[in-house]
């Protein structure tokens, strides 16, 4: 489990789970950031378009009431001194309400509420007492009005528009009336809904009392707005935009403004929704055009992870086998090019060469004797195995001091230490490159030549018996040898046998009286 755990934490995969985290997060920031930015714009946007709209209803609301009011002004200026004329007020009373849509009833009245026209006839108000607020109003106030919405008296809410009729002289007559039934087809109506129906926006009128003058369903016409997030604001202020809940629970972006003349408020929304419809795409095209640069930024940061990991890698893998002499090279060879990779592979080299100095010594002090610096049996053993290995052939001298106890009993073990450090030197000069001394013993010595006959390796063993009985040694002055001498011929014999055919020359040598040589048999 550890090892697999360890096994998965490789460095270019770590770098890799971080440059997938980081872009992975990036690109999900930068798509909520995107998403947040175009969201708000949508709404900003939706707002503003609605605000305008509601702007340029209001003004359109304005212009119409307006007119109606200069129609009414118009005709009150030439009934000042028609009151009388029967005939003339119900001919005026048709042309205002036929001539243009402006209304959907007109009446004349004079000073004191009493209808003396009315259009269309059918209503039947001619020569009745007018009671409605609108009315009332009118009389009492003596001056151009556009009245609040209110019930009439045949049960139709209705907003009036009315002008005084004054003579003359300037007295006060009555007055020209003009109805807008709220709820029937009206000029408002015709303002105001034909336009905006898409994607579920619509528009309302309210007054400040917040009483729905104008609103597509028409059973709300008349009624007060409740439950709507944004309403207060939208009244308390002549024009802006907001975001709000209407009555009915649902989120809607409204633009609104105020007419003028009436203080009534036209609001203009569109559902949330339906306004953020649009952000499906743009998101859509966002990703299209972020993927590709965040793949190619990870794809870019997963071959630099790799880079990065390669030369750490090469380092780990060469790190195994640092008792491999080719190692250095390889590990000189690998491409560490950034700074804590090149700083790894210098440590690492050094730690080599440190390490294979010390393996070189400690092979070194393996194989030879301390004393003499001679090989040792080891060393000795491992060679011979190698040249039968090889096949090549050899020969042995066996050398022992003869009666070395004596020296030691006579002279001390230092000078004895001297006489097999001195014997080791002379051995020495008879050893080639491809030859070998080694201290097989206490005072055991053996020379190993390669590639040399029996007859020459004897031959030479004599010289080395003779050297050594004319060499004075420190101290001790004269001491002799006994060697036994043999050879390996190629697989003529085994090793084991040439070594022990060797003893018995030596022993063959001593038993003959020392200092001699003795070839095996
Ligand atoms: N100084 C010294 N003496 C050693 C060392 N190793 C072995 N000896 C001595 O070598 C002597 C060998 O004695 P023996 O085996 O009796 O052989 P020898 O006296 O040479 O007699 P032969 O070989 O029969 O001629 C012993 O006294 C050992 O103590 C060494 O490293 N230094």
């Amino acid at each position: 489990m550890g090892t697999l755990k360890y096994n998965f934490l490789k460095l270019n995969r770590l770098i890799l789970l971080l440059a997938l985290t980081a872009t992975i997060l990036t690109f999900v920031n930068s798509f909520y950031s995107n998403y947040e930015v175009q969201k708000e714009q949508l709404i900003t946007q939706r707002i503003s378009v609605n605000q305008a709209y509601a702007h340029k209803l209001a003004d359109t609301t304005e212009v119409f009431l307006n007119l109606s009011r200069q129609q009414l002004a118009y005709s009150a200026n030439g009934l000042g001194t028609k009151m009388q004329d029967k005939t003339f007020l119900a001919r005026e009373a048709n042309r205002l309400k036929y001539q243009t849509d402006s209304f959907n009833s007109v009446v004349i009245s004079n000073a004191t509420g009493m209808t003396q026209a009315a259009s269309p006839e059918t209503l039947g108000l001619v020569g009745k007492q007018l009671k409605s607020a609108g009315s009332r109003e009118a009389l009492e106030e003596k001056r151009s009005l556009i009245s609040k919405p209110y019930i009439s008296t045949i049960n139709n809410l209705l907003v009036f528009i009315s002008t005084p009729i004054f003579s003359p002289e300037h007295d006060y007559l009555g007055f020209v009336g003009g109805t807008i039934y709220l709820k029937k087809p009206n000029i408002l109506r015709e303002i105001l809904g034909e336009h905006f129906y898409r994607n579920g926006s619509y528009i309302y009128v309210v007054d400040k009392r917040k009483k729905i003058l104008y609103h597509p369903d028409q059973d709300r016409i008349g009624t007060i707005a409740k439950n709507n997030t944004g309403l207060d604001e939208i009244i308390a202020q002549k024009e802006g935009g907001v975001s709000l809940r209407n009555s009915r629970g649902i989120d809607m972006l409204a633009g609104y403004a105020t007419i003028p003349s009436t203080d009534w408020t036209i609001v203009t929304q569109s559902p949330l929704e339906s306004s953020l419809l649009p952000l499906t795409g743009i998101m859509e095209k966002v990703i299209l055009k972020t993927l590709p640069m965040t793949l190619a930024v990870f794809v870019f940061i997963w071959l630099f992870a790799r880079a990065i990991s390669h030369p750490l890698r090469q380092l780990a893998d060469k790190a195994k086998t640092l008792d491999n002499p080719a190692v250095s090279d390889e590990i000189e060879r690998i491409n560490s090019w950034y700074v804590e990779s090149s700083s790894l592979k210098k440590a690492i080299l050094s730690g080599v060469k440190l390490l294979q100095v010390q393996i070189g010594q400690l092979r070194l002090d393996a194989d030879t004797d301390p004393l003499t610096g001679a090989k040792n049996r080891r060393a000795l053993q491992y060679r011979l195995e190698e040249l039968v290995a090889q096949g090549t052939q050899f020969s042995l001298l066996s050398v022992d001091i003869d009666y070395f106890k004596k020296v030691n009993d006579t002279f001390g073990h230092h000078a004895g230490d001297e006489v097999l450090k001195q014997q080791v030197d002379i051995m020495n000069r008879f050893s080639r490159a491809q030859d070998m001394v080694a201290r097989t013993g206490g005072e055991e010595f053996v020379l190993l030549l390669t590639e040399v006959s029996q007859e020459d390796a004897f031959a030479v063993a004599e010289r080395l018996r003779e050297t050594v009985s004319n060499e004075v040694f420190e101290e001790v002055g004269h001491i002799t040898v006994s060697i036994g001498v043999g050879s390996w011929l190629n697989n003529a014999r085994p090793l084991k046998k040439v070594l022990l055919s060797v003893d018995e020359a030596l022993y063959g040598a001593k038993a003959n009286g020392r200092n001699c040589c003795v070839m095996g048999k």
